[in-house]
């Protein structure tokens, strides 16, 4: 009896033993999959968050983690690296060793809409460097981004940032879901007031400089959702795509987020059968003006054009390059007006600080006469380091990548063997908030980011070990051009503008994860009214 029960007693473990075994290897067993596993976003966030707070949750993750010293991760298919030393060494291996465009592949087919499948797979495989080059052409580039930004015109258009009217037909595009409210009207001596929502005033009125720039004006003049789909696109349903939430789940924020994904998808799908149409001599579609058309995006319709891509598929395509030219620029351009408007003795020092690189007229209303943008861009420490703090206070880079090859991990007296199929993320904001790194982390204080040149004996702006941009080889390709962007159009709104709060106190919003760029709990209304000069 005993001998019956001790061998049912073993054959039970045996199964469950060999289920356990099965189920693991189904989840964690190396498998050729080379997409990011829809939990990685969520372990990347809440390893941030815990490795941030420290206490017990930290020591119990310590625990029960796969690896010692800086990777934290439950398995081996996905390591958190917090605070690695030699984290940007690590990063700038080849992409034969650690590769982006898996990642990029993930965005792209849970993101932006492309149709999971081997062909597509191939066809990004072979088109990725030609459909980057472009981009690093224009927005890495000096001398590039530099006329880029030159023809945005931004501080012509700065000086109808508001244009006191009430009459949606007379408002920039940029006003229009700003909430507008005149409060007094402007005259010639007395400049007049509006209340509107800072958020979507200043992030629509950079998207409104920038898209052009890429896509042209008569893509941003016929599709005239695009900054609301935009928007709807970016805060409500790309985070919850990107952790694996079906497009078919029932709720509203889904439901009218992919259907301004789909209107996107549809636009740029339109776009670039123009642009086909253009560069073959052909009749364009509604005989559209493709004059301004950027370079970038002629030059990528012949990268998908050499790989045959679908429209539809060079829609998804180039859904993700609108999206990485927008999605955390006009945010940081948010944030960064908020802090100089806010912080007490800022917005004077910058406007002295800028001063010898605009000429503004004397005439009324306040208009920029000319500009230095070399100037501009490369002596204004101030100015610089505000835009530092911003991304420190804001930003929440991070840089994700594949291991295509073995590679070792050098963590001090640690050393960790990464195998092929993983992946490994570099939360780089984690250090964002200590005060060890930071002193005040709360608190908004640009100048910790100057320095003296030892050589110049020069007040210099430095990044020390902020990373906004990410690292290594896969880093933004479009840093170049957005620094520049935001200095630009933040130079020109406080040259012509004062903005104080609408309800007599600077109070900030609560800070919420967004997709890149933290957004505020709710937008803040403020007061706009034409700078005087004495
Ligand atoms: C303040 C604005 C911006 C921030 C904070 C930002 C940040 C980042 C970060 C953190 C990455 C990932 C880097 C990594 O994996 O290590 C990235 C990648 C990228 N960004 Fe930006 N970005 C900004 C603006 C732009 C603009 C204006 C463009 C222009 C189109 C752009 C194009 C790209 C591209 C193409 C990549 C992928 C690079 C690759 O995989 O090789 N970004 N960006």
């Amino acid at each position: 009896m005993a001998t019956v029960f001790d061998l049912n007693v073993v054959y039970m473990l045996a199964s469950a033993t060999s289920l356990i075994v099965l189920l693991y290897k189904w989840v964690f067993a190396p498998k050729k999959q080379r997409t990011l596993p829809v939990w990685a976003p969520i372990e990347i966030a809440l390893t941030s968050l815990i490795v941030s707070k420290g206490g017990l949750a930290q020591r119990i993750y310590t625990y029960v983690r796969r690896y010692d010293g800086s990777l934290f991760g439950l398995t081996w298919k996905h390591q958190v690296l917090v605070n690695l030393p030699s984290v940007d060494r690590l990063m700038s291996q080849s992409y034969h060793t650690l590769n982006a465009e898996p990642m990029q592949y993930t965005i792209f087919t849970r993101v932006f809409g492309g149709v999971d499948s081997a062909q597509l797979k191939t066809k990004l495989e072979k088109s990725w460097k030609d459909l980057l080059r472009p981009i690093e052409e224009m927005f890495l580039n000096d001398t590039a981004s530099t006329v880029a930004i030159e023809r945005g015109n931004a501080f012509e258009k700065a000086a109808s940032l508001v244009t006191f009217s009430t009459d949606a037909s007379q408002m920039k595009r940029w006003e229009l879901s700003a909430g507008v409210k005149v409060i007094t009207p402007d005259v010639p001596e007395i400049s007049g007031a509006v209340e509107v929502n800072l958020q979507s005033l200043t992030r629509d009125f950079g998207a409104c400089v920038a898209i052009p720039l890429l896509y042209g004006q008569d893509f941003m003049d016929r599709y005239s959702k695009l900054l609301d789909d935009f928007w709807r696109f970016d805060n409500e349903v790309f985070p919850l795509l990107m952790i694996g939430i079906p497009t078919w789940a029932p709720f509203k924020m889904m439901k009218e987020g992919v259907t301004a994904r789909s209107r996107l998808l549809k636009e740029i799908s339109g776009l670039y059968r123009r642009i086909d149409q253009y560069q073959r001599g052909e009749p364009v579609d509604f005989g559209a003006d493709l004059s301004d058309i950027s370079k970038v995006a002629l030059e990528r319709n012949k990268a998908y054009d050499r790989q045959g891509w679908t429209f539809e598929e060079r829609g998804g395509g180039d859904l993700a390059i609108l999206w990485g030219q927008n999605a955390n620029t006009q945010p940081i351009l948010f944030w960064l007006v908020t802090y100089i408007y806010s912080t007490p003795g800022l917005l004077g020092r910058l406007r002295e600080e800028t001063a010898p690189y605009i000429t503004l007229s004397r005439n009324k209303p306040l208009e920029v006469e000319s500009t230095d943008l070399p100037g501009l861009f490369s002596k204004c420490p101030l100015l610089k380091a505000c835009i530092f703090e911003t991304y420190r206070m804001a930003n929440e880079a991070t840089s994700i990548r594949y291991v295509a090859r073995p590679v070792t991990i050098d963590d001090g007296t640690y050393k960790h063997e990464m195998r092929p199929g993983m992946f490994v993320s570099a939360p780089h904001s984690v250090i964002q908030r200590d005060p060890s790194v930071y002193p005040d982390p709360d608190q908004f204080i640009p100048d910790r980011f100057l320095a003296t040149d030892a050589e110049s004996g020069k007040t210099v702006a430095r990044y020390g070990r902020l990373r906004p941009w990410g690292t290594g080889s896969a880093m933004c390709k479009g840093r170049t051009f957005a620094e520049k962007e935001i200095i630009t159009l933040g130079t020109a709104i406080i040259s012509l503008w004062d903005i104080g709060p609408a309800d007599g106190a600077w109070k900030l919003p609560t800070m919420i994860p967004g997709t890149g760029v933290k957004k505020p709990i709710k937008d803040i209304r403020v007061v706009v009214s034409r700078r005087m000069l004495n």
